[in-house]
């Protein structure tokens, strides 16, 4: 499935992929277990509860503090604390990963077609893209809320497709989670896994992407045959 040559559209994971998150979603993570008077966890452990989006995050951190698994009353209670603790350190901490500024204005460029597939909710992640200037080269952006399911299902890259009217071969995943690349797989698209995100702390290798890359500009050596001409160019 890595015929690379005919890509057009390219699908991007946003935590662990574009921006380094975990930081603010630790802050969001400890102060809301802290407003709710429950034992706190480590930034270790919220790092490996990513990838699901919020409310498995939360239910994750909240199964660890109650030493048991979480009744819905409890988790119904705890989201919105947790909803306005994330929203207030939105980007405080985050970070761009390095090369993504200016990856993203070169397959702009060139004139792929570019969304951001994310588990994340939308309301968090567009203004999380607009806060690092990145939102704009974006024509889509499908939130873990957005559809009925959310990756690892297919669902969002099938829709993604579909609205683009596109065959699944010219379409590209590009991930740091095993749930990006199931999604991928299960959508009979081609993927890249990014080992430098979050992962549950397992080898992305073992998803089996198409091809794995350790920093985000090498997923130019992939994407089309007239950007490795662009090689030597710094990116
Ligand atoms: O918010 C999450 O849990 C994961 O978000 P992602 O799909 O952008 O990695």
């Amino acid at each position: 499935m890595n015929s690379w040559d005919k890509l057009k559209a390219i699908a991007f994971d946003l935590d662990g992929t574009l921006i380094d998150s975990a930081p603010d979603l630790i802050a969001a993570t400890q102060g809301a277990l802290k407003e709710l008077s429950l034992p706190s966890c480590s930034e270790q452990q919220v790092r490996s509860w990513i990838g699901n989006g919020a409310k498995v995050l939360m239910q994750r951190a909240l199964t660890h503090s109650l030493s048991e698994p979480v009744s819905q009353d409890v988790l119904d209670n705890a989201m919105p604390v947790f909803m306005r603790h994330y929203e207030a350190n939105l980007q405080q901490h985050s970070q761009l990963y390095p090369g993504v500024l200016e990856v993203l204005a070169k397959l702009s460029e060139l004139g792929y077609s570019m969304a951001v597939v994310t588990n994340k909710p939308h309301r968090f992640a567009v203004p999380l893209l607009a806060a690092f200037n990145i939102g704009h080269h974006f024509t889509e952006v499908l939130g873990g809320d957005s559809l009925e399911k959310m990756k690892p299902d297919p669902l969002p890259l099938t829709h993604l497709l579909a609205k683009w009217q596109l065959a699944p071969e010219v379409l590209l995943m590009v991930g740091d989670s095993k749930n990006d690349i199931l999604a991928a797989k299960a959508a009979g698209i081609s993927s890249i896994g990014l080992t430098y995100g979050y992962n549950y702390g397992e080898d992305i290798g073992l998803s089996s992407p198409d091809a794995v890359c350790e920093q985000f500009c090498d997923i130019l050596k992939f994407v089309n045959n007239s950007v490795r001409v662009m090689e030597h160019e710094s990116v």
